[in-house]
């Protein structure tokens, strides 16, 4: 079985718009007749063309998507818009083909025409960095629900309109799609949005055609390198994000390095926000208790105003993701008084498999996180060793066929922080996983503390030993899997949740029965329809 592929939301309303209005607001050029062409989305897969669609034929790393004009043709879409290249290919469609240089650099202006999403936007709330986009944008969905608005939110794990929530397939997703979202939020009347900014959006025209309120950096360490070259062509993609083309004001966090670069080149007005101690920035938080459940912190601003408030997960990167959450709407016109009252009983968000406790009170405690780099490894293990009386074991494998460079450090960095260590695979995709664990055996060997080793494969079998070997005041922490459903073996994706997999293991070895485990089971079901 192959789990499905999440759907990509659209209105359900869409309004027409004529081509030829399209052609001469951008003063571009045409061939074949525009009479009557009438426009109600968009769409850069030919595959999932809708009637009234204009097809966007962009040069991708495979192919070219004009070759696929005749098939969207056939599916209903009623013109093309691409390059010079692209037109001789679309010409079987038999559509009117609209032509521009660069079809992905004209996809966000040309898709919000077409949705209309310039016209009364929501508050649009960005993020990025390399770890914590997903926790700081569901917190700030989270507080502007506690603040009484209608939310949306568009992350790696999940999209949400008000209360809908589908899953996600890319963190960001392509701009027309992204329009598209937009525009089904505003018929939700969704006054707010809590979006995701990955280093590849900003630098595929993901986000373009908006302008957000508040953009936010949370920090850089080394992930993604197969997409760039080091990690100063990283840090370029993300700090193209804070230019008055792409927001208005930005909160730049300084607990890694690369903070104090972004406010160096920021191009707009930025605040910073540290929760690092003896980095001091304009806002500062200070973790005042960690608790298995949460961690409470205040957050000191400029005169002094403060508030103090809890965050439902635990570590004081979670603490630093909710301030810079809090700041974001500071910097978004909310007064942290209004804040400070909303969250008096602390930050109300559930964060689908971030740190994610699926155990019962009576077991070993259990995390599935999401963690993929080792400053993520760095920061969730110290953060499950403040909180845990006894051993921490902990299982993870590596991405096939991603940045292959960090598989070392991300191992070096487990053995480290670990007591027992269970080298397992993860999405293995067109790479051999038996190479991936040998590989990672070699970084946990690197180690200067060297946990008790264990290689077992596939997963189901590791969670099963992580179990056996954990008692009562231990905890495993399951890196990796997160909130997804499926693994990626050889380009399937085969059905898979990490959360009920380690809900069934702990049933199976006693520790819990099915009626505590149901109670751990997912608050908040998505619906990947
Ligand atoms: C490496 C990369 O970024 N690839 C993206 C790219 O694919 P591509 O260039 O290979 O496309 P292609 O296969 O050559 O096809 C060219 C065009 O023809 C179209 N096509 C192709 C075949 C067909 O039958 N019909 C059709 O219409 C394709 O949709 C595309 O528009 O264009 C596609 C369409 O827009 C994207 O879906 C795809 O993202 C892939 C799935 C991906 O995995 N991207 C990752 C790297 C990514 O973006 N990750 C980030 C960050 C994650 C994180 O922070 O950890 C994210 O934002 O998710
Ligand atoms: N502020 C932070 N600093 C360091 N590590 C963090 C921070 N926030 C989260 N993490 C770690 O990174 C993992 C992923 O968190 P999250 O999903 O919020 O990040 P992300 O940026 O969305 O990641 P991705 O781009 O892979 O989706 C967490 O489970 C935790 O292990």
């Amino acid at each position: 079985m192959t789990a499905r592929i999440p759907p990509v939301l659209r209105p359900e309303h869409p309004l027409a718009r004529p081509l030829a209005g399209l052609v001469t607001e951008f003063d571009l050029e045409s061939v074949g007749s525009l009479d009557g062409v009438e426009l109600t989305g968009v769409t850069l897969r030919s595959t999932e063309v809708q009637p009234g669609d204009l097809y966007v034929g962009i040069r991708g790393v495979n192919s070219h998507g004009a070759q696929y004009a005749k098939d969207a043709a056939d599916s209903g879409a009623v013109a093309v818009l691409t390059d010079a290249e692209g037109v001789d290919l679309a010409s079987d469609s038999g559509l009117p083909i609209v032509v521009v240089e660069s079809p992905r650099a004209a996809l966000g202006d040309v898709s919000a025409w077409v949705y209309r999403t310039g016209e009364h936007p929501p508050l649009l709330l960005g993020v990025t960095g390399t770890n914590g986009k997903t926790s700081v944008s569901y917190v700030v969905e989270a507080i502007l629900k506690q603040l009484g608005l209608v939310t949306g939110l568009s992350s790696t794990a999940e999209r949400h309109i008000g209360d809908l929530t589908v899953v996600s397939r890319l963190t960001t997703p392509e701009a027309s799609e992204m329009h598209a979202l937009l525009a089904r939020m505003r018929e939700s009347e969704v006054r707010a949005v809590a979006v995701e900014v990955s280093a590849q959006a900003l630098s595929q025209n993901r986000v373009d055609g908006l302008v957000f309120d508040v953009v936010a950096f949370t920090n850089l360490s080394h992930d993604h390198l197969d997409d760039y070259a080091d990690m100063n062509e990283y840090f370029e993609a993300k700090v193209a994000f804070f230019d008055p083309e792409r927001g208005k004001r930005g909160v730049v966090s300084l607990d890694s390095p690369w903070g104090e670069k972004v406010v160096e080149r920021s191009r707009i007005p930025v605040t910073t926000v540290s929760a690092t101690p003896g980095v001091v920035g304009e806002w500062n938080a200070e973790i005042l208790e960690e608790q298995s459940s949460f961690t409470r912190f205040r957050l000191t601003g400029p005169e002094g105003r403060s508030l103090e408030t809890t965050v439902p997960l635990i570590g004081w990167h979670m603490a630093a993701n909710a301030a810079l959450a809090i700041v974001m709407l500071v910097e978004a016109g909310f007064e942290l008084e209004a804040i400070g009252h909303a969250l008096k009983d602390g930050i109300d968000a559930y964060l689908p498999g971030r740190t994610e406790l699926v155990s019962g009170e009576h077991s070993p405690a259990v995390y599935v996180d999401f963690g993929h780099s080792p400053d993520a490894f760095l920061n969730t293990l110290a953060a499950v060793r403040k909180v845990t009386p006894g051993r921490v074991i902990m299982v993870f494998g590596a991405d096939g066929d991603r940045d292959a460079t960090k598989r070392h450090e991300m191992a070096r960095v487990a053995s480290e922080g670990s007591d027992i260590l269970v080298i397992t695979d993860h999405h293995p995709r067109f790479e051999n996983p038996e190479s991936i664990r040998a590989t990672l055996v070699e970084g946990a060997q690197l180690a200067e503390h060297q946990a008790e080793l264990h290689e077992v494969s596939p997963p189901e079998k590791a969670i099963r030993a992580a179990i056996a070997l954990a008692q009562e005041g231990d905890a495993i922490l399951w890196a990796g899997p997160g909130h997804q459903d499926y693994r990626d073996i050889r380009g399937e994706r085969t059905p898979y949740s990490a959360r009920q997999e380690a809900r069934d293991a702990l049933v199976e070895a006693g520790w819990e029965s099915n009626e505590s485990a149901g109670r751990q089971a997912d608050p908040r079901q998505a619906d990947s329809r």
